[in-house]
């Protein structure tokens, strides 16, 4: 067959197609993943619907949807012929309401630019299944020609299959009487074993950015759980954060945002993050010089930046989802990208050979550089002074103690779970 015959949508309609470098033709297509491993269950009534999820499955296969299932010949199209490899980019909590701002971004080439095709592969559960089709539904709807392949499904060991990024949204909300031990065993479990399907099938270079709270420790167990991936490629998401204190600086400050620099978040994704006034700069110059007003700087701005997710939601009466997003997107843009000169960003990563003294073994948010490609670097050059030292030494005692309520899920023993009780998720209120 004379695959270059096949015109696209988009070519019909003016627009561009992708050729994808080796691969001379790829369908694209929306697939429904199932588990490859068995699952048991116990009663008549859950074998009978596991026959009827199958059928459903199986009939849902066969289903093309639309766009995704016309067949390119990716190097007839000479505006693609330059296009780089697929990047594949892996995501669960794919419906939910992070995801369905997230989903829409990455493949519209905010990330990875105009000349980067991507694979969505989408992580859910049996629960979602029917909105993770929506999902996809939606995203063949808006016709992005940088988008490959899409595919859904509930078995974390065939979606993180080759995953050059995997993008861990998914996670059990704290509800009303849930105690915070109870969240991190409960969420503990999810990236234990999502870490050890990374560790299995994903890309041996896979970047993790986990989101789903509590995020540095769940960042922790899901590293720990992946012996054979660098403990380094593991991020938890505090981007939020910075933006928010970047916020907050440019109101006081009557500047544009663009104008905050050097703005770090050290710590945890709590109320015990650190929001760091002393390092950050207001067009070029330390916020100190700029914002003379301590009092303000040490109470109200760290609190507002700390609680900043939970006023959201008693607005909101949901957390944060589109700002969220973005965070994801300036987080991974970040690490593909060089870090202009003299600026840096924040991430959470392991502390393993940190310069500034913070507890070995943990995951804390701390000031980063990169060169573009995906990796990284801590910036060393950094002022401390006591105060901002005695707030770093609080979100460490807080993670050290959420690392010992998770130790049966890091392989470290038997859990003893005793958290401050003065500390709170920032969706905690
Ligand atoms: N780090 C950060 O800056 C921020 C982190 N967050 C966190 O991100 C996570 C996702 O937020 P958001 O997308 O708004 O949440 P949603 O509730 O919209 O979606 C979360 C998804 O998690 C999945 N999930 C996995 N396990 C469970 C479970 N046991 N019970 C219920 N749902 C489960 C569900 O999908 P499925 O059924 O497909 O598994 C659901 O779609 C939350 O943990 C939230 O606290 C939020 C804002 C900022
Ligand atoms: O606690 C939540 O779910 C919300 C959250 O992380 C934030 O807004 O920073």
């Amino acid at each position: 067959m004379d695959l270059s015959s096949l015109a696209s949508p988009q070519a019909l309609r003016g627009g561009s197609t992708g050729a994808l470098g080796a691969h001379a033709a790829r369908r694209r297509s929306v697939q429904l993943l199932r588990p490859r491993r068995p699952t048991f269950r116990c009663s008549v009534e859950a074998a009978k619907q596991q026959v009827q999820g199958t059928l459903a499955a199986e009939a849902a296969r066969k289903e093309c949807f639309g766009v995704f299932c016309t067949t390119y010949d990716l190097e007839a199209d000479e505006k693609t012929k330059s296009w780089k490899k697929l990047v594949n980019v892996s995501v669960s909590g794919a419906a939910g309401m992070i995801s369905n701002h997230l989903l829409f971004k990455l493949a519209s080439g905010e990330v990875f630019g105009q000349d980067q095709p991507i694979a969505l592969k989408l992580l859910g559960s049996e629960r979602s299944l029917q909105a993770l089709e929506g999902v996809a539904m939606e995203l063949e709807d808006s016709l992005y020609p940088l988008l490959r392949e899409v595919s859904i499904g509930i078995d974390p060991y065939v979606i993180f299959e080759d995953a050059d990024w995997a993008l861990l949204i998914g996670a059990k909300p704290r509800g009303p009487g849930v105690e915070r031990a109870a969240l991190l065993d409960i969420n503990g479990q999810i990236f234990a074993e999502q870490g050890k399907a990374l560790n299995a099938v994903a890309s041996r270079n896979v970047k993790v950015i986990v989101v789903g709270n509590p995020c540095n420790t769940n960042a922790l167990i899901c590293l720990k759980n992946a012996p054979n991936l660098p403990a380094k490629n593991f991020h938890a998401l505090t981007r939020l954060d910075e933006n928010r204190a970047k916020c907050q600086l440019a109101l006081k400050a009557g500047v544009f945002y663009d104008k905050i620099s050097n703005m770090t978040i050290w710590g945890n994704h709590s109320t015990t993050q650190v929001p760091d006034f002393l390092n950050a700069k207001i067009n070029g110059r330390p916020v100190k010089e700029v914002i003379k007003d301590t009092k303000w700087l040490e109470e109200d701005f760290t609190i507002t930046v700390q609680k900043r997710g939970g006023v959201l939601i008693q607005k909101w009466g949901r957390s944060s989802a589109a700002s969220t997003a973005v965070s994801i997107v300036d987080a991974m843009r970040s690490l593909v990208t060089p870090t202009p000169e003299g600026d840096w960003f924040s991430t959470g990563v392991y502390t393993t050979g940190n310069p500034y003294g913070i507890a070995e073994d943990i995951v804390f948010s701390m000031p980063c550089r990169s060169k573009g490609g995906g990796d990284y670097e801590l910036v060393k050059d950094v002022a401390m002074d006591d105060f901002l030292w005695g707030r770093i030494k609080k979100s460490e005692a807080e993670l050290i103690a959420e690392k010992k309520c998770v130790a049966h899920l890091t392989g470290e023993g038997n859990a003893f779970c005793d958290l401050p009780g003065d500390t709170m998720l920032p969706g905690e209120m």
